[in-house]
């Protein structure tokens, strides 16, 4: 295979390798399986990432019709998102703002054609996504579905929390306890007839209620991460409900920065930063391996 362009980048440091793949011939799907996916994401061996963006037109995607339906026709552009362990997930909200970035830093999108925003496929559906006038990105991730209440046990310790869908699973467990002191290393264990897909975990301290939490996350696919964009959304979500409030905006401290999600009647939307931090070429070598 000859060498390939490649980008990392991150979201408030849930970090990605990305994969221009305009035309879809450079990561066919059958290209970019599993094994190279958890390549990629090695630290030591790889580049290294919480997961793949492949970032590529929906026409290339072969499942692109099933997951867009009639919306396929409004979504020039695909997120193919991968997690660092290969799999696939609905939806990753840092991983769009900076999906949007890149289509920008390629010179695919004009940046001054995005404050309406634009329509991108994902295979949690179609999502508007745009640029803020403070540089960073905002998405528009639909509203938050709850599905049920849950726990978590890490250490012998249960934690009560809401089960929510962002298009991804999430329970998103409000607690006294400092999430600082949270030994994340292993999974927590959850229950598997609530999520059979498995489910991302985030621990939350109320700061202020209703207005300002910070969370710490343990993501499926991956593990802890610094940052997770629809984890966010679930975790301000849980803390307005409780909080006795159907609808306002919530900061949202992770340890990789600040994110910003407002949640009205109709929707749920995720402001932040996204950033390239350097762009060059996989070697015909690594990629030969
Ligand atoms: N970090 C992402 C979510 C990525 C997918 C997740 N690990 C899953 O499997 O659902 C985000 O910013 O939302």
């Amino acid at each position: 295979m000859n060498a390939r362009r490649v980008l990392v980048g991150h979201g408030t440091e849930n970090d990605f390798v990305v994969l221009p793949d305009p035309d879809g011939t450079g990561w066919p799907e059958d290209r970019l399986d599993a094994r190279v996916v958890r390549r990629l994401c090695d630290r030591r061996a790889g580049l290294g990432g919480d997961g793949v963006l492949r970032v590529v037109r929906s026409v290339h995607v072969p499942d692109a019709p099933t997951v867009l339906g009639e919306a396929l026709g409004r979504c020039e552009w695909f997120m193919d998102h991968r997690n660092a362990d290969g799999s696939t997930a609905e939806m990753c909200g840092n991983g769009i703002r900076l999906f949007l970035h890149v289509l920008v830093a390629e010179g695919l999108v004009e940046r001054s054609a995005c404050a309406e925003g634009l329509w991108v496929g994902t295979r949690g559906g179609p999502r508007r996504v745009g640029a803020a006038p403070d540089g960073g990105y905002w998405v528009d991730m639909g509203p938050a579905r709850p599905f049920g209440d849950g726990t978590a046990e890490l250490d012998g310790a249960v934690f009560p929390g809401r089960a929510v869908s962002m298009g991804n699973p999430h329970l998103a467990c409000l607690t006294r306890v400092d999430v600082d002191t949270l030994d994340l290393t292993a999974a927590p264990a959850v229950d598997a007839g609530l999520f059979p897909d498995g489910v991302n975990v985030e621990f939350v301290n109320v700061v202020e209620p209703g207005r300002h939490v910070r969370l710490r996350v343990s993501e499926r696919g991956v593990g802890e991460t610094r940052s997770c964009g629809t984890g966010a959304c679930a975790a301000a979500w849980t803390a307005l409900e409780a909080a006795g409030a159907a609808t306002g905006t919530v900061t949202v401290d992770v340890p990789g920065g600040r994110l910003r999600v407002t949640v009205d009647g109709r929707t749920t939307v995720l402001t932040g930063p996204a950033v390239v931090v350097a762009a060059g070429e996989l070697t015909a070598e690594w990629l030969a391996g």
